[in-house]
C-alpha cells in the first residue's frame, strides 16, 4: 500500500493542515491526498500550499482513497461517520480524534472493522510530532504498516496494546506542545519583567528548550540529576525552584494532565453514547 497510498483527509482544520504538511514535505510526499471539508477558506489553503485535491463533500475520489483519515471533532464525528459509512468497502480508516473510542465509530460506520485510532500533535507540521497508536482487531497487517508509515511520515510512533492508554497519550503529547508554549510564554513574560525584550526573552526561551530537551533525550542521567546539576546549593536555579515548589507548579501540571486525560475518557462516553 506504501507505494500506492490514496489517503483522504475528511476535515481540513489545524491538525489536518500539521499533517498535510509533514506528509507532503516528507517521506509521504508521493501519496495522493484529498481533503474534505465543508469550509472552502480552509481547502483553498491547503490546495495552494500542499498542492491536495480537495472538495467540499465526500466524493468519487474519496471512496477511491486505500486510508482515510479523519480528522474534524469529536463532537462532529458520529455525523461525518454516517456521511462516510455508505462509501465503505474494506478501507483503513484512521481518527485521530480526542476521546472517540474504536468501538463508538465502528458502530457508527455500520460495524467497519478496519479501524486504527491515534492520537498525533501539532510538531507533526515540522515533521516532529509523535503519535500513539492502537488498531482494532479487523486491520490486517498490511495496514497496520500503512498507518505506521503516515504516521511516521510526520514523527515517531508509539503503539499500544490496550486502547484506554490514549487518554494519557492525549494528556502527555496530544495536549503537551500547548503546555510548552505555555511554559514558554511564561519564560518569556518574566524575561520581558527583567529588562529583556520580547525577541531576547523568545531567543533564550527557545535555545533553552531545545538544549535542555535535547541533553536530557542524550544523557545516561535520570532528569531529576539533570535538574540538580543546574542547582547549585543557596544559587538562582534553587531559589527559582523553591518558589516554584512553594506556588505548587509541579503539582499544577499533573493536576493539569490528569485533567486532559479524564476530558478526553468523559469525551467518549459521553460522545459514545449515542
Ligand atoms: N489540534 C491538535 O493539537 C490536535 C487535535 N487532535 C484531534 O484532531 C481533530 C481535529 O482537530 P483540529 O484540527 O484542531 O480542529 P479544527 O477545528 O481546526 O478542524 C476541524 C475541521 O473539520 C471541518 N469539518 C466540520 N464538519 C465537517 C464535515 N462534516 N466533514 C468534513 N469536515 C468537517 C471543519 O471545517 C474544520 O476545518 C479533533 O478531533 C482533535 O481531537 C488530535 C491531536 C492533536
Ligand atoms: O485539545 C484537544 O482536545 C485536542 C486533542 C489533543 C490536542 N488538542
Amino acid at each position: 500500500m506504501q507505494n500506492d497510498l490514496r489517503l483522504s483527509f475528511i476535515g481540513g482544520g489545524n491538525m489536518a493542515m500539521a499533517l498535510i504538511g509533514g506528509l507532503t514535505a516528507g517521506a509521504a510526499a508521493s501519496a495522493t491526498i484529498h481533503v474534505v471539508d465543508p469550509n472552502p477558506a480552509a481547502l483553498q489553503q491547503l490546495a495552494q500550499q500542499f498542492g491536495v485535491t480537495t472538495a467540499t463533500q465526500i466524493d468519487a475520489r474519496l471512496a477511491a482513497s486505500n486510508v482515510i483519515l479523519l480528522a474534524v471533532k469529536p463532537q462532529q464525528m458520529k455525523e461525518v461517520a454516517a456521511q462516510l459509512a455508505p462509501h465503505l468497502n474494506g478501507q483503513l480508516v484512521i481518527s485521530i480524534a480526542a476521546g472517540i473510542r474504536s468501538a463508538d465509530l465502528s458502530r457508527w460506520l455500520n460495524g467497519h472493522g478496519a479501524i486504527v485510532r491515534c492520537m498525533p500533535n501539532t510538531p507533526a507540521l515540522i515533521a516532529r510530532g509523535i503519535t500513539g497508536m492502537v488498531a482494532s482487531a479487523g486491520v490486517s497487517p498490511e495496514q497496520r504498516d500503512a498507518a505506521d508509515a503516515i504516521l511516521k511520515a510526520v514523527g515517531a510512533t508509539l503503539w499500544l496494546d490496550d486502547e484506554a492508554l490514549i487518554d494519557a497519550v492525549t494528556a502527555v503529547s496530544g495536549s503537551g506542545p500547548a503546555y510548552v508554549f505555555y511554559f514558554l510564554e511564561a519564560m518569556q513574560q518574566a524575561a520581558e519583567q527583567l529588562g529583556l525584550t520580547a525577541e531576547q526573552g523568545k531567543t533564550l526561551a527557545l535555545a533553552t528548550f531545545a538544549g535542555a530537551t535535547q541533553l536530557a533525550a542524550q544523557s545516561p542521567d535520570p532528569i531529576g540529576l539533570l535538574r540538580e546539576k543546574v542547582t547549585s546549593k543557596g544559587g538562582t536555579t534553587y531559589a527559582a525552584l523553591t518558589s516554584m515548589e512553594a506556588d505548587g507548579v509541579k503539582q499544577a501540571i499533573i493536576d493539569g494532565m490528569t485533567a486532559a486525560a479524564a476530558r478526553g475518557k468523559a469525551l467518549g462516553e459521553e460522545l459514545g453514547a449515542v
